[in-house]
């Protein structure tokens, strides 16, 4: 097993786990240890992964692409389900099935590029009515709410519905109140009947049922609208084959399924893109010269009449760059989504015994000094090349690597350059000093939100 620090009898390494930027420190263990440091969590064996050689050689081993049992799955959906925390065949099949029809459907295409504006034109006009300073983490939950919805439940839900502004505050607290390590509950399950209401496992347990009955309840709906010769969206694809499946005592497509994958793309979503186009503004506030740079860009090649689009995007090298440069910056999963060994493996000529919980610390590699020189400051020139054009570097690896990849990829991407873009475009975004922000590490969770500030929007176009 590969060197670590001690461990306490029973607790192993949770106690000294600081909630707080825990990448920093899992990476900090690197200086003593090497590359891949192993650990305990609870009575888990763990290593941590730092470094690009090494982060590489995981990810790209399919042999670490299985996931530690989650125990917010267990008690909300019963067991392990859904395509994030499942491994093995059912990973493989309902991610695929996920894919592929989310392909069908357009995902990332064209028509996903329709709704994407749709609801940037919604953001704005609700941005330019706002007296004062405004938060924007919310107002861009209930973006990426709606838009991940037109994909799976097929509807337009409107920006005036209070449950998704409830939806967006609970997931919001989902994600800070949980931990990567999964907590002392993840070690001792038992614990959670001793735990008071306002407990992070409580506050991320009725989160979760609260997105559970939302679906649930769309679910619903859609069986008894369902018309098997003009599926709608995601649910109706899945409804479909789970009738195709019926009879057959082994499927994996099955009505839990569906909840759990649709609970997952809605969670995994919606957080980490808001939080990636709030640092993206909270970035312009900061950095002004660079704003007006993205400005004077997306003035020249997208005009003033319209909003920017995808077939922008290769005119765009300094605007791509910056957006990079965010990426990279304050990625929003730091240390990703816990993986586990499926067997026996070696990491960097180490051994990794079977059932190994692998954290593979992404914020590693796109903060190394040695590679990026300045890390920490923020600098989108280093993703142009002299003659002006994007530069593509494979260490900038926000969305992980290999098989296990996010596969929200590409509408995030999307996603995330329209609604930035658009923000930038429209408007001139100075800090309210009211909200004094005194760095942008930001607030680590199950991943990492913005720190609070608020911002004053004068419009420009
Ligand atoms: C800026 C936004 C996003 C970032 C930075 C991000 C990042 C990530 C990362 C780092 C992983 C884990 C990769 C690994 O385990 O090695 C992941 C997994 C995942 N993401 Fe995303 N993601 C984003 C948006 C989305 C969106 C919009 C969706 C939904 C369509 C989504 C759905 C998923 C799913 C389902 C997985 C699990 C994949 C699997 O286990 O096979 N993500 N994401």
């Amino acid at each position: 097993f590969p060197p670590g620090p001690p461990r306490l009898p029973l607790v192993g390494f949770l106690p000294f786990m600081e909630q707080q930027l825990p990448h920093k420190q899992l990476w900090n263990l690197s200086s003593t240890y090497g590359p891949v440091v192993g650990l305990y969590l609870g009575t888990q064996p763990c290593v941590i992964v730092n470094g690009w050689e090494a982060v590489k050689e995981a990810l790209l081993n399919d042999d670490l692409n299985g996931r530690p049992e989650n125990v917010f799955f267990k008690i909300v959906f019963g067991g392990q389900r859904g395509i994030m925390f499942v491994e093995g065949d059912l990973w493989k099949e309902q991610r695929r099935f996920a894919l592929h029809q989310f392909r069908n459907l357009g995902f990332a295409k064209r028509s996903h590029e329709t709704v994407v504006h749709e609801e940037t034109r919604a953001l704005l006009q609700e941005i330019r009515k706002a007296e004062g300073s405004i938060t924007l983490w919310e107002m861009l939950g209930v973006s990426n709410l709606i838009i991940l919805w037109a994909v799976m439940g097929g509807t337009r839900l409107e920006r005036s519905d209070d449950r998704l502004w409830d939806l967006v505050v609970r997931l919001n607290a989902v994600f800070r109140a949980g931990d990567i390590s999964g907590g002392i509950v993840q070690s001792f399950p038992f614990v959670r009947h001793l735990l008071p209401k306002d407990h992070s496992f409580n506050i991320v347990k009725d989160g979760l049922h609260l997105v559970n009955d939302f679906i649930q309840e769309a679910i619903d709906e859609h069986r008894k609208e369902l018309d098997p010769n003009d599926p709608r969206d995601f649910i109706d694809l899945y409804l479909i084959e789970m009738d195709k499946h019926k009879d057959s005592p082994d499927t994996t497509f099955i009505e839990q399924q569906l909840a759990a994958s649709c609970n997952d793309i809605f969670t995994a979503g919606t957080e980490t893109g808001s939080a990636t186009v709030s640092f993206g503004v909270l970035l312009m506030a900061l950095h002004p010269e660079v704003m007006a740079k993205v400005q004077k860009e997306l003035d020249e090649v997208v005009g003033r009449s319209r909003l920017p689009s995808m077939d922008d995007r290769s005119k765009l090298p300094y605007t791509d760059a910056t957006l990079s440069e965010v990426f990279r910056f304050r990625g929003a999963a730091p240390i990703s989504v816990p993986h586990k060994a499926m067997k026996d493996t070696i990491l960097q000529g180490s051994r990794v015994p079977a059932e190994t919980i692998v954290l593979v610390n992404l914020y590693s590699v796109m903060m190394d000094p040695e590679y990026w020189n300045d890390p920490e400051t923020f600098r989108p020139e280093r993703f142009l090349n002299p003659d002006g054009t994007l530069r593509k570097d494979e260490r900038l690896i926000p969305f992980g690597k290999g098989r296990r990849a996010c596969l929200g990829e590409s509408l995030a991407r999307m996603t995330s350059f329209i609604v930035f873009t658009s923000l930038v475009h429209h408007f001139d975004f100075t800090l309210d000093p009211a909200v004094p922000v005194p760095n942008t590490e930001g607030k680590s969770g199950f991943t990492l939100g913005p720190p609070d500030f608020r911002v004053f929007a004068k419009a420009r176009i």
